[in-house]
């Protein structure tokens, strides 16, 4: 019998990547998201295509799914949670919250079932399958379930709209925390099975990520488009640069990652990101600054770490004041960000609000003079 996966978040990871990697797997993907428009559009047409750009490209067709809209069908949800084989998620890491009471009630479900149902949160996030767990052990004990951390790699720029077909970079990583599961990991195509899964969540999210983001929001206050163009400009590249050098210098020190290697994956990542077949927006890497600068994320997390050992972050916190600068009303984030600097409320307040930092931490002095530069204008 084929083996079934529910997966949560339809979108361009959910589509492209997750969905992509489970089908040639051999799972059954059964698809969950609260868009009428992606779930109907999944439920119409039997296939679509995950279209590889750049070096060794190749298109892949994922069939053989099925699509139900968890918003307005919670019920048959639970109902293939109760009897799949894993469940994966790609929604956003503040969306865990959301799908955790569907998840807690098809464990309940599955309360006649042996086996456990392994759990992959696929976000960028420091410990996503965690977070998912303690909001699901909220509703429900979970103890037939098996939650297992991962960190995802993989470029998906927005999409044309009115497509379920997905252009993606061929570069991919999914390093997955074997712990959990004594020995029995699910059999999933392109994964890379660990026991610490911490230096590569760390590595990926201190270097991909920071260097995109802090490119971004470069970009975005220079009022540049794209992340390529951005990346461009010699003296914005070099900014990055320093961003990604005191990262570096993290996890040399921490993770015993050697230099070089450090360097070339670095150089690898510029490479990716400003890749001429992948049009990816300032707007869109930008995206949920206040996720970006929350405590253990892409800036804030490296360089309180940086401060705790006794080192500058100097290029960090002038990425984090480019991020207090991303306005773009669209984003509920950037519109709340916009909206908390300007409450009149003191900085040392919003800073502790809004990065977590406790205002013993070495690192807040540095940080409350970020956020009072920008209120100063
Ligand atoms: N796009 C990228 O290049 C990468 C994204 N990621 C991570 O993957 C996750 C998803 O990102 P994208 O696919 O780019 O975003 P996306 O916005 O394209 O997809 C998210 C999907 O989740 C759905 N959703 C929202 N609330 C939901 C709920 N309560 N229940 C079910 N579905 C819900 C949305 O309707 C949307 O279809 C994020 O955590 C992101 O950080 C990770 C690596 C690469
Ligand atoms: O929602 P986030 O964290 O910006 O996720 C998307 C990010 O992940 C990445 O794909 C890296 O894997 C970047 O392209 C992008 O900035």
């Amino acid at each position: 019998m084929a083996k079934t996966a529910v997966h949560f978040g339809a979108g361009n990871i959910g589509r492209g990547f997750v969905a992509q990697f489970l089908h040639a797997s051999g799972y059954e993907v059964v698809f969950a998201d609260v868009s009428e428009e992606l779930i109907g559009a999944l439920q119409r047409q039997p296939s679509y295509q995950v279209r590889e750009v750049g070096e060794d490209a190749k298109t892949h067709v994922v069939d053989g799914y099925r699509a139900i809209n968890s918003g307005t069908d919670e019920a048959d949800v639970v109902a293939e949670i109760a009897k799949a084989d894993l469940v994966t998620t790609a929604v956003g890491a503040r969306i865990l919250a959301a799908v955790a009471p569907v998840i807690a009630n098809g464990l309940q479900a599955r309360s006649g079932s042996a086996d456990r149902l392994a759990v992959l949160a696929c976000e960028n996030a420091i410990g996503g399958s965690d977070m998912l767990a303690d909001e699901v052990r909220t509703h429900a004990s979970a103890g037939n379930a098996v939650f297992a951390n991962c960190a995802i790699d993989r470029i998906v720029p927005e999409q044309a709209a009115g497509t379920l077909d997905v252009t993606i970079e061929s570069f991919f990583e999914w390093v997955v925390d074997r712990t959990p599961f004594d020995g029995n990991v699910p059999d999933i195509v392109g994964v890379t099975w660990v026991d610490d899964l911490t230096p590569f969540i760390e590595r990926k999210l201190f270097t991909v990520n920071t260097g995109h983001a802090a490119t971004a929001y470069s970009g975005a206050e220079r009022g540049l488009e794209t992340i390529r163009e951005a990346l461009a400009e010699p003296e914005l590249e070099a900014e990055v640069r320093a961003v990604l050098g005191e990262t570096k210098q993290l996890l040399v020190e921490k993770h015993g990652f050697s230099a070089e290697e450090q360097q070339a994956y670095i150089e690898k990542t510029l490479n990716r990101v400003s890749d001429p077949n992948l049009r990816d927006t300032c707007e869109r890497v930008g995206r949920g600054p206040l996720r970006k600068l929350s405590r253990h994320e892409r800036f804030i997390g490296p360089a309180a770490q940086l401060a705790e050992r006794g080192h500058a972050a100097e290029h960090l916190l002038a990425a984090v004041g480019a991020a207090l600068a991303f306005d773009v009303p669209e984003d509920a984030e950037s519109a709340q960000l916009q909206k908390l600097l300007s409450s009149g409320r003191p900085a040392a307040d919003l800073t502790a609000e809004i990065t977590g930092l406790g205002a013993d931490h070495p690192l807040f002095p540095s940080v409350v003079e970020v956020f009072e530069r920008r209120l100063a204008g």
